[in-house]
C-alpha cells in the first residue's frame, strides 16, 4: 500500500525519530514566526549523477545498491540478504528507490513555489513503485553482466517490510515529473559513479 502525506508517521528508529522531530520543529516555528517551508520526505534515494560528476561516497554505507555496487565491482566478496521471509510477492522487502538527480528536481520546484509566494508543503518523494531487495539485486548483475554470490541471512533489525510513496501530491502540486524512473538505469549510474569512485580512491 502506497503511503501518502496523511498516514500518521510511524519512525521505528532514532534516526526516523530526528526527521519527525524536525517536520514537527519547522511546523511549530512556522505558526510562531510566519515561516514557510518544504517538508520533502525522501523514500530511498540512489542512482547517482548521470554525468559521473557525484554521487554517494560516504565511507561504509550500507545502502542496498550500493553494497550490491560494490559486490560486482569485486570490491566485496559478496552480499548478504537480510530476510526472505517478509509478508511481499517475494518475501523480501519492497523500497521506493528513488534517482538523486529526481530529488534534486524536486528540491529545485519546492524552492521555486515558496519564493513564488506559495504555501508551506510536505510532500513524498518517491515514485509509487516498489521494488524487493532480490529485483534490485537481480537488476545489479543484469546491468553489470557481473555474477557475484548472495547469502541469505536473517532479518536486519527495524527494516519495515514495504516503504512505497504515494506521490501524487508532489505531481500535482509542483509539477514534478521524474526523468530516471528506471531501476535500471539507477542501477546503471550507481555502478558508473561505484567504479569512478574507486579509481578516485585508489589514486596515490
Ligand atoms: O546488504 C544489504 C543492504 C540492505 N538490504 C536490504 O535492502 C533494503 C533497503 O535497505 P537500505 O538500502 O539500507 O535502505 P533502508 O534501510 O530502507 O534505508 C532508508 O531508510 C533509512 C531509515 O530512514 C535511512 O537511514 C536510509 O538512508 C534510507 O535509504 C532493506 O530491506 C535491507 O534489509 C539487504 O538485504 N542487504
Amino acid at each position: 500500500m502506497p503511503i501518502d502525506e496523511t498516514t500518521p508517521p510511524a519512525p521505528v528508529s532514532p534516526y526516523g525519530w530526528s526527521k519527525l522531530m524536525t517536520e514537527v520543529m519547522l511546523r511549530d516555528t512556522a505558526a510562531a514566526h510566519g515561516l514557510r517551508y518544504a517538508v520533502l520526505r525522501y523514500f530511498n534515494v540512489a542512482g547517482a549523477d548521470p554525468q559521473g560528476r557525484t554521487g554517494q561516497s560516504t565511507k561504509d554505507a550500507t545502502h542496498l545498491i550500493k553494497i550490491a555496487s560494490q559486490a560486482a565491482h569485486g570490491l566485496r566478496a559478496g552480499m548478504s540478504v537480510f530476510g526472505t521471509d517478509y509478508p511481499t510477492p517475494d518475501g523480501t522487502c519492497l523500497r521506493d528507490y528513488i534517482h538523486v538527480s529526481d530529488l534534486i528536481e524536486a528540491h529545485v520546484l519546492a524552492l521555486a513555489h515558496l519564493m513564488g509566494g506559495g504555501e508551506s508543503l510536505t510532500a513524498n518523494c518517491g515514485y509509487g513503485e516498489g521494488y524487493s531487495v532480490l529485483e534490485v539485486i537481480d537488476a545489479v548483475k543484469r546491468v553489470s553482466g557481473a555474477d557475484f554470490p548472495v547469502e541469505i541471512t536473517g532479518r536486519r533489525a527495524g527494516d519495515p517490510a514495504s516503504l512505497v510513496a504515494d506521490s501524487s501530491r508532489i505531481r500535482d502540486l509542483l509539477g514534478w515529473t521524474p526523468q530516471y524512473q528506471d531501476l535500471d538505469a539507477i542501477v546503471g549510474h550507481a555502478l558508473a559513479w561505484e567504479a569512478a569512485l574507486q579509481k578516485r580512491n585508489s589514486r596515490p
